[in-house]
């Protein structure tokens, strides 16, 4: 079985490359990183080690890799011959790859009606489906209808903590143990052939909600506060009590919302939500602020998991004001090797925090949930 995955990066080596291969995938990774892509084709193999007390290590095999930059062409032949294609590349990354996604899919439905299974693994409501509509749009009208039958765009959640890594060996990751890849079943074409570790759902909207606002707006919450607060790290700004509690409002917000949408039952979403503030203070990882932070406008887009959350909340006449005070946080949020970060400072530098928070979050500026923001913001700054 062959797969193919864009983004060697540190989800794609040290999650999805990892499952794949353990499921008996050959994987070929595709990547603009030529460091990478050098390594994993000559190696053909790289060091996974677990964050925990035992540091196991397990070295994944089978792979190889080819660049997107100066490859293209067989990056589309081996699209066209494989049997699961997957992405880790960010989601704002997709449009980059969408066209030669096209090119592989019109050489492979040219020639063959064999099912392909195309899996983002962002952290994004619709991933598989936002990269299906940007590879359509450069299709014709018949391989469309040629990939209707045989290519299928299913949704997915990915979760497993991957801090940035800092290695002699620069394939080499270190994660944390736990790990959860769910994948839209309804999406997938009957008969198709399960991976190992990989949970099928009929309904992805539960797991995709729970996970995004639990996990990532509890852990982007830890970064902005934390940096509010001038710590560098996740495990340093999570030894504050005072910030964990902040942290944990933030959650019974979002799982208030998630209890009474989706009928999770409140006592075992308190567990869940008490997991995630432990893996967040995992001693054996250390994950920058600036990384969990990263790519606020993305961070406060609508469908994202601050203000989806804090919107539907306002909906169900539930508490919001603390997602607002992490709203509030991701405006003051200052990296400059961070586009986004930058680009949020200049607008507001330039519209104002009244004018820069309706650009990114679609909030008009009389909208209570932008009104409880902006009084969130002035008591932060
Ligand atoms: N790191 C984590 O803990 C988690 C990350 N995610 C999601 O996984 C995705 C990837 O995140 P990370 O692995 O942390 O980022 P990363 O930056 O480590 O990896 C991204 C990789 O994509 C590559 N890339 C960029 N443009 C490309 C292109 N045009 N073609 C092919 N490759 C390209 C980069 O060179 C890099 O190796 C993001 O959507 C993130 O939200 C999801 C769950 C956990
Ligand atoms: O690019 P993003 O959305 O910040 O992705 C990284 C996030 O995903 C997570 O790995 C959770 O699965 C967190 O570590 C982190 O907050």
């Amino acid at each position: 079985m062959k797969a193919v995955h864009f983004g060697a990066g540190n989800i794609g080596r040290g999650f999805i490359g990892l499952l794949l291969s353990q499921a008996g995938y050959e994987v070929c990774f595709v990547d603009v990183n030529e460091a990478f892509v050098a390594q994993l084709k000559e190696r053909g193999e790289y060091p996974v080690t677990l964050a925990s007390d035992g540091q196991e290590t397990v070295l994944v095999k089978n792979v190889t890799a080819l660049s997107s930059v100066t490859h293209a062409d067989e990056v589309a032949a081996a699209l066209a011959e494989a049997d699961l294609v997957t992405t880790a590349v960010g989601v704002s990354i997709l449009k980059h790859i969408a066209g030669v996604v096209a090119e592989g899919i019109q050489r492979r439905v040219a020639v063959s009606d064999a099912p392909l299974h195309v899996i983002a693994c962002e952290n994004a409501i619709g991933g598989s489906a936002q990269l299906k509509e940007l590879v359509y749009a450069k299709l014709d009208e018949a391989t469309r209808a040629k990939a209707d039958a045989s290519v299928a765009f299913p949704n997915a959640a990915v979760d497993r903590i991957v801090p940035l890594q800092q290695h002699e060996d620069i394939l080499k990751v270190v994660v944390e143990p736990f790990y959860e890849w769910v994948v839209d079943a309804s999406q997938m074409i009957p008969g198709y052939t399960p991976v190992e570790g990989v949970h099928y759902v009929e309904n992805l909207e539960p797991y995709i909600e729970r996970k995004l606002f639990t996990v990532n707006t509890g852990h982007c919450s830890a970064a902005y506060l934390g940096y509010l607060r001038g710590y560098e790290t996740i495990q340093q700004a999570m030894a504050d009590e005072g910030l964990t509690g902040l942290v944990r409002e933030v959650l019974e917000e979002t799982g208030a919302v998630l209890v009474q949408k989706h009928g999770f039952d409140k006592a075992e979403h308190s567990k869940y939500i008490e997991k995630n503030l432990e893996r967040f203070r995992n001693p054996a990882l250390t994950d920058e602020v600036s990384r969990v932070g990263r790519s606020p406008i993305r961070k406060l887009s609508p469908n994202d998991r601050l203000v989806s959350p804090a919107l539907q909340a306002y909906d169900r006449g539930l508490s919001y004001k603390a997602l607002t005070r992490s709203m509030a946080g991701a405006l003051l949020f200052q990296a400059n090797d961070d586009p986004e970060a930058v680009e949020l400072q200049a607008a507001i530098a330039e519209l104002g925090a009244e004018a820069a928070l309706t650009k990114y979050t679609g909030l008009a500026a009389d909208h209570e949930v932008h009104q409880s923001v902006m009084a969130e913001y002035a008591k932060l700054k």
